[in-house]
């Protein structure tokens, strides 16, 4: 990062990390030659944080606002993480789902400043070099994905690049960790999506996307090179395509710190809801049953942890697998399928033994009499009165769960469930929803969103330097999150937290895995802190106006 003691003038104006803007004191401003380069007023950051909020409220549009933040972003890094935690409720869909996925899509015509790193197949052999042109020398934590599958919007290539700054401001301002330590990184591995090559100011490569173990290749050599460079550095895996999400993890799990956000992260927050919703609907885990309408990466990652939860709690794997109906395109998975064969090995590991197929949602919930609905397929909205209306025609408090990102792709809208279950649904979806009202009666749904855990579970992992991230960190994350809502609100149907409280929420998150690490023996950090809490409360970043400049 940009240091203050070789800086002067605009120099320290113009870096993102060390300006301050109206809030250089006097002292400040003699010392590093600012005076007369900003207008004479000092500035608290409650004003200047209330003059971004005052501009960022006359835009008429969200994507407007997202413009402006990112700008503000790479001018003055604290103000805008400033502004960030203290809007966390009102910013997160901006900075975040729904507006991230308008951000993707026009990433190549909003282009104008830098924000993070881009390799290719080009860069092999030089990746490691390549990162000495990053400015810090010490990154914590990195956000990579290749822009094969963005939320539910499909394959968005270097575009993909704002998914990455997208969480990697969550990490900041949620998590803790130190935006000079974090880094956004998109790789470029070519893109199938032939709008987007045609576009004149797409940014990326032309190529088609690599597949197999070409790609794997150039995502091997980044995160080694990673490794040798910053060897605290957690690499989180975010909205690759599914096959080629489950084989990167499968191959590097163990050899470099690093989860997937789709499959683990998420696996971990909708857990958590499914506990506090079953609570609340009073039906017991061992006897719960699930039907997922979609079976991709984010399904099969709740699914995977749904069946540890049921395992460690007494059941077979049997069992356990009576609890989880996962759909694909093609209908209910089942080893009577005629494509059984050609099924991945993570879909068969779920298939239901001898159940005939069946294609349909309406008919597979008349068949299964689930307590719990989860879409998970990026296609939407796809729920319909009638399944609503048979899913409560066996169940007082249905769980209805739209999962996929953005708003536009969630199966059901919260109007609608609400509606159609005359106000007795138990509500979460992946984006947000507003508070609905129905006969005098408000409602207000929650987030099922991996927001909730991975910026708790990174900054865990990585203040007791894990060596690697086991699956039973997400299980610890999971029994963590639904802690946090109070019995009592869970019973009345709250199922997770207020965004609002997101950095308390990740600081829970952050102290439960960190304490679990030393109980399973991937802490590196001895001796171990012995008040974790405290450890990881003074660790935590925020955007102060203060430190040495
Ligand atoms: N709420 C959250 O925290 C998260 C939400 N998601 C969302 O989940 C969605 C899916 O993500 P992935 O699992 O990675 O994608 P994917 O593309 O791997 O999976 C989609 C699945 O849905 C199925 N599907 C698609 N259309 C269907 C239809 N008409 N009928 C039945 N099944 C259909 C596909 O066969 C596939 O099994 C995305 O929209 C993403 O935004 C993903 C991660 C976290
Ligand atoms: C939330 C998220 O990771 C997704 O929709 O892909
Ligand atoms: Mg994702």
């Amino acid at each position: 990062m940009d240091n203050i003691e070789n800086l002067r003038g605009t120099a320290v104006l113009d870096s993102p990390s060390l300006n301050k803007g109206t809030g250089f004191t006097f002292t400040q401003r003699e010392r590093l030659g600012l005076r007369g380069l900003l207008p004479r007023k000092y500035e608290s950051p409650e004003i200047q944080v209330s003059r971004a909020w005052h501009q960022l409220c006359a835009f008429e549009e969200d994507i407007n606002r997202y413009v402006y933040l990112e700008n503000l972003h790479m001018q003055n890094e604290r103000l805008f993480y400033r502004v960030l935690v203290e809007h966390l409720e009102d910013l997160m869909p901006i900075v975040y789902t729904p507006t991230v996925g308008d951000a993707v899509v026009n990433f190549d015509s909003l282009y104008r400043n830098r924000c993070g790193m881009y390799f290719s197949r080009l860069d092999s052999g030089v990746m490691r070099t390549m990162l000495d042109n990053w400015p810090s020398s010490d990154v914590e934590i990195i956000v990579v994905t290749d822009g094969g599958r963005v939320l539910g919007l499909g394959d968005w290539g270097t575009n993909g690049m704002a998914i990455s700054v997208g969480k990697v401001s969550l990490y900041c301002a949620s998590g803790g960790f130190d935006p000079a330590k974090a880094m956004p990184v998109c790789l470029d591995l070519g893109t199938n999506n032939t709008a987007l090559t045609e576009h004149e100011y797409y940014l990326g490569s032309n190529e088609s996307r690599l597949t197999g173990d070409a790609h794997l290749a150039v995502v091997t050599e980044f995160c080694l090179a990673v490794k040798d460079k910053f060897p605290n550095c957690l690499i989180q895996f975010e909205d690759f395509k599914t096959e080629d999400a489950f084989r990167i993890l499968e191959h590097l799990r163990r050899k470099v710190l690093c989860f997937n956000d789709d499959i683990q992260g998420t696996g971990a927050t909708i857990l958590a809801g499914l506990i506090n919703a079953l609570r609340a609907q009073g039906t017991s885990t061992r006897d719960c049953r699930i039907i997922f309408f979609g079976a991709g990466s984010s399904a099969i990652g709740v699914a995977t942890q749904i069946m540890q939860l049921l395992i460690s709690e007494g059941l077979s794997e049997t069992q356990a697998k009576h609890a989880i109906w996962l759909m694909d395109s093609k209908g209910l998975i089942t080893d009577t399928r005629e494509d059984y064969d050609n099924l991945s090995s993570q879909k068969r590991k779920f298939a239901q033994h001898g159940e005939e197929p069946c294609p349909d949602l309406g008919e597979l919930i008349q068949r299964v009499k689930p307590h719990a609905l989860f879409g998970l397929s990026g296609f939407g909205p796809v729920f319909t009165r009638e399944h609503i209306e048979l899913m409560c025609e066996h169940i007082g408090k249905p769980i209805v769960f739209p999962l996929s990102n953005p708003t536009s792709k969630a199966e059901i809208t919260a109007q609608d469930a609400y509606t159609w279950s005359k106000g007795k649904c138990l509500f979460a979806a992946g984006s947000p929803f507003a508070p609905v009202t129905i006969e005098g009666n408000t409602y207000v749904p929650g987030q099922g969103n991996n927001m909730f855990i991975f910026p708790g579970v990174g900054f865990g992992a990585v203040s007791v330097r894990a060596e690697y991230i086991p699956d039973s960190f997400f299980l610890c994350a999971a029994r963590a999150l639904a802690t946090i809502v109070p019995e009592d609100e869970v019973r009345a149907g709250k199922i997770y937290p207020s965004v609002s409280a997101i950095r308390a929420i990740s600081k829970t998150v952050a102290v439960a895995v960190a304490e679990h690490a030393y109980e399973v023996g991937v802490a590196q950090l001895y001796p171990k802190p012995g008040d974790m809490d405290a450890f990881i409360t003074e660790r935590m970043w925020y955007p102060m106006n203060d430190g040495a400049v």
